[in-house]
C-alpha cells in the first residue's frame, strides 16, 4: 500500500498530460479526409526545423555568456537584468510578436535598413522564435553557473588560467549539463512557437502555423498529419538529448605518464605580509613578518584565516595590502600571475577532469614534475581515475599533487586535513611535512590543530576576530602564549585569573604559587603595572603533577578530589576539583592515574604557570 500521496499526485499529473495525447493517437487513424492536409506539411516541417534550430544556436551563443554574468554578479543591475530577462516568459507569445513589430517591424528604422526583410521572413520566424525561447536557455545557463563552486574558479586562477580559460575550461564543462537541458527546452519552445511567428512572419509556413490555417481552412482532420509530424519531431529530438554526450568509457584514452622529474631544490623565498580588507560587516587587519619559510595560521571559527590565505591568493580583493614574497609584491600581481599553489578547504577537483589532467590542469605545469608528485604522493595508479572515484584523503593529495606540478613559489594550504580520519590525516600531514623539508618551499598552512603547526611550521601566526593575537616562532607561540585568549586558542586546559602580591606569589582561589622573576619578564610584561595586581594565569595539564598527600600550603601539594577519570590511550586526563572550589586538568601515564573520587594532592611547579596582567 504506498503510505503518501505523493504518487497519487504526480499520476494525475501524468495522466492529464498523456490521455490527450492518446486520445489523439487513436482517433486520429479514423478521421476523414486526414490526408487533404499532407501537401505543404514537409516545407512546413522543414522551416520549423531549420528555424527552431537556428534560434536555438543564437539564443545558446548570446544566452550563455549572459547567464555565466547573472550567475557571477551580486549587483543590483544584474538583479534587474535577470528579472527582465524572464519577461517574455510572462508576456502571451501574441504580445511578444507585437512588441518585436516595434522593433523590427517594415516601418521600422531597423526594418527600413533590412527593406522589410526581417517580417514575414523566415528571418522575422527566427527572431519571434528567439524572444520566446531565450528565457529558457538564459535560466538553465544561471542556475548551472551559479551551481559552479567559486572555489574551483579561484583554484583555476592560482594554477594560471586568465578570466576567459575559467569560464571556458572550468565554468563551461561544469555547467554543461544544465546548460544542455536549457538548449532543449529552448529548441523545443521555438519549436512550437507560435503565437509571436504568426504576427510577426505569417510566412513562411511554420508547423504550428500550418497547423492552425489547416484547422481554420479544412477543420480538424486537416490537422492530423501536422499533428503527427510535429509529434514525431519533437520526440526524435527528446530521444537524442536524453542520450545525452558520450559516455565517459567511450571518450577514455589511456593516461601516459612521462617519465618522473624531481623539482629543482632551492629555499624559498621569505614572506612577509600586511593586508586589510572588508567582507560585509567583517573587517581583517593582517600583519606578519618573520624569519621563518613556514607560518601556520591558527585561530577561532570565523576568525579570518581563511579570508588571510584568499588574500594571500590573489582571489580575494583587499582594502589594503603589501605582500612580499623574497621582496617581490605579489599584491600588484593578478591571481593568475603570482606564481602560487592554493589548495581550499574543500579539494575543488574538476569533475569533468581525470587525476591525470587534474594534475597537469595548470598553465605551464610540467609533465614530468607531475608525474613526480603522482608518484610521491601515492596517485600514479589512481590516474586515470575521476574525482567522485577517489577518497577524501586522496583527493586532497590530487590538489596538492595539482599544485606542486607548477613548482610553485609559495604553497597555500586552508585546513587540508579538515574532515579526514586519524590514520588519513596523519599519513596526509606526514607527506607534507616530507614534502616541505625536500622542496624548501615557503607554505601558509591554515589549521585549528596546534599539533599541525608544531609539525609543519616555524612561525605561527594567532588570529582573533580579523586581528593579528600573536605572531612569533611556533615553540615561542605554543609555549607562551601571550595571552589567556591566545593560551585558549591553543587548547591550553587550565586558566584562571588571580593576584599576584608584592612577593611575587600568585593565589588564585586554594592555589598559591611563589612565581620565579622570569615569569614577569614576558613581553606581555614590557609595559604593564608590577606587582601587586591582578593577573591571568595558566598553566598545562602535562606539568602539573599529582602527589600521594596534600596540603594547602602550595608547596606540598593542594588537597583536591578526582572528579572525572579519561583514558587517551598512553596517558590518563583527570579533573581534579581542589578543596576550595577550583577545577585542575592534569595528565599522568596511564597505569598511573587514582580511582574516580580518591583524594590526592596537587603540585603546581613555579616555572611552569604563565601569568600576564589583568586586562
Ligand atoms: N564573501 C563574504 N562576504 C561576507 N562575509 C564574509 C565573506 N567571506 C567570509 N566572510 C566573513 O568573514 C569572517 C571570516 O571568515 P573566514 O572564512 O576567513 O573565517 P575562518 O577563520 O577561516 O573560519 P573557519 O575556521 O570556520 O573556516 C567570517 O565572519 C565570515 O562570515
Amino acid at each position: 500500500m504506498l503510505r503518501t500521496p505523493l504518487p497519487w499526485l504526480a499520476a494525475l499529473l501524468v495522466a492529464y498530460l498523456l490521455v490527450p495525447l492518446v486520445a489523439f493517437l487513436v482517433r486520429a487513424p479514423g478521421q476523414s479526409g486526414a490526408a487533404t492536409a499532407a501537401p505543404g506539411v514537409g516545407d512546413a516541417l522543414r522551416t520549423s526545423l531549420i528555424t527552431a534550430s537556428i534560434s536555438t544556436a543564437v539564443v545558446t551563443l548570446l544566452g550563455v555568456p549572459l547567464g555565466y554574468l547573472l550567475a557571477r554578479s551580486a549587483s543590483r543591475t544584474a538583479g534587474v537584468l535577470g528579472v527582465a530577462v524572464q519577461l517574455p516568459l510572462a508576456l502571451p507569445p501574441l504580445m511578444s510578436g507585437i512588441l518585436l513589430i516595434y522593433l523590427v517591424g517594415p516601418y521600422t528604422t531597423i526594418g527600413q535598413f533590412f527593406n522589410g526583410g526581417l517580417t514575414d521572413s523566415a528571418t522575422g520566424v527566427v527572431l519571434a522564435q528567439c524572444f520566446v525561447a531565450a528565457p529558457f536557455l538564459v535560466i538553465s545557463a544561471r542556475s548551472a553557473f551559479a551551481a559552479v563552486d567559486p572555489a574551483q574558479l579561484d583554484v583555476a586562477a592560482t594554477l594560471g588560467h586568465g578570466a576567459l580559460s575559467r569560464v571556458l575550461r572550468v565554468a563551461l564543462p561544469i555547467a554543461a549539463r544544465g546548460i544542455r537541458a536549457g538548449m532543449l527546452l529552448a529548441w523545443l519552445r521555438a519549436f512550437g512557437e507560435f503565437g509571436a511567428t504568426i504576427v510577426l512572419a505569417y510566412h513562411p509556413y511554420t508547423l504550428p502555423v500550418f497547423t492552425y490555417v489547416q484547422f481554420s481552412s479544412t477543420g480538424l482532420a486537416a490537422t492530423t498529419i501536422p499533428v503527427l509530424v510535429t509529434l514525431g519531431a519533437a520526440l526524435v529530438v527528446l530521444l537524442i538529448a536524453d542520450r545525452g554526450p558520450a559516455r565517459r568509457a567511450h571518450r577514455r584514452r589511456a593516461v601516459r605518464i612521462p617519465k618522473p622529474r624531481p623539482p629543482a631544490l632551492s629555499q624559498g623565498p621569505v614572506l612577509d605580509f600586511i593586508m586589510s580588507a572588508r567582507l560585509g560587516g567583517f573587517r581583517l587587519a593582517v600583519v606578519h613578518g618573520g624569519a621563518g619559510r613556514n607560518l601556520a595560521i591558527l585561530g577561532a571559527s570565523g576568525s579570518g584565516k581563511s579570508a588571510t590565505l584568499r588574500l594571500l591568493a590573489g582571489v580575494l580583493t583587499p582594502q589594503d595590502a603589501h605582500i612580499s614574497l623574497g621582496g617581490r609584491d605579489l599584491a600588484v600581481l593578478p591571481a593568475e600571475r603570482r606564481g602560487i599553489g592554493y589548495l581550499p578547504q574543500h579539494p575543488t577537483l574538476l569533475p569533468h577532469l581525470r587525476v591525470w589532467e587534474q594534475v597537469t590542469f595548470g598553465v605551464g605545469a610540467d609533465p614530468a614534475l607531475a608525474a613526480f608528485w603522482l608518484d610521491r604522493l601515492k596517485l600514479t595508479d589512481l590516474a586515470d581515475r575521476y574525482p567522485d572515484q577517489l577518497s577524501g584523503g586522496q583527493a586532497r593529495r590530487v590538489g596538492l599533487a595539482r599544485a606542486l606540478a607548477r613548482e610553485p613559489r609559495l604553497l597555500l594550504l586552508d585546513e587540508p586535513f579538515a574532515g579526514l580520519d586519524a590514520p588519513v590525516r596523519d599519513e596526509l600531514r606526514r607527506l607534507l611535512r616530507t614534502v616541505l623539508r625536500e622542496t624548501a618551499l615557503t607554505s601558509v598552512l591554515v589549521t585549528h590543530d596546534p599539533d599541525d603547526a608544531a609539525l609543519l611550521s616555524q612561525d605561527t601566526l594567532l588570529m582573533a576576530d580579523g586581528a593579528v593575537l600573536q605572531d612569533g616562532p611556533t615553540r615561542t607561540v605554543l609555549t607562551h602564549p601571550a595571552g589567556p585568549v591566545a593560551a585558549r586558542l591553543l587548547g591550553v586546559r587550565n586558566i584562571g585569573q588571580g593576584y599576584v602580591d608584592a612577593d611575587r606569589v600568585l593565589e588564585s582561589g586554594p592555589l598559591r604559587v611563589a612565581l620565579p622573576a622570569s615569569a614577569l619578564k614576558t613581553p606581555a610584561w614590557q609595559n604593564a603595572k608590577m606587582p601587586p595586581t591582578s593577573v591571568a594565569w595558566c598553566v598545562q595539564p602535562y606539568d602539573v603533577r599529582v602527589v600521594a598527600t596534600g596540603g594547602t600550603d602550595g608547596t606540598g601539594g593542594i588537597a583536591a578530589t578526582v572528579d572525572d577519570v579519561a583514558h587517551l590511550g598512553p596517558i590518563a586526563e583527570l579533573l581534579l576539583r581542589l578543596d576550595g572550589g577550583a577545577e585542575l586538568t592534569v595528565t599522568v601515564p596511564s597505569g598511573q592515574e587514582p580511582e574516580l573520587g580518591a583524594r590526592c594532592g596537587v603540585e603546581v611547579p613555579p616555572e611552569a604557570v604563565i601569568v600576564w596582567p589583568a586586562t
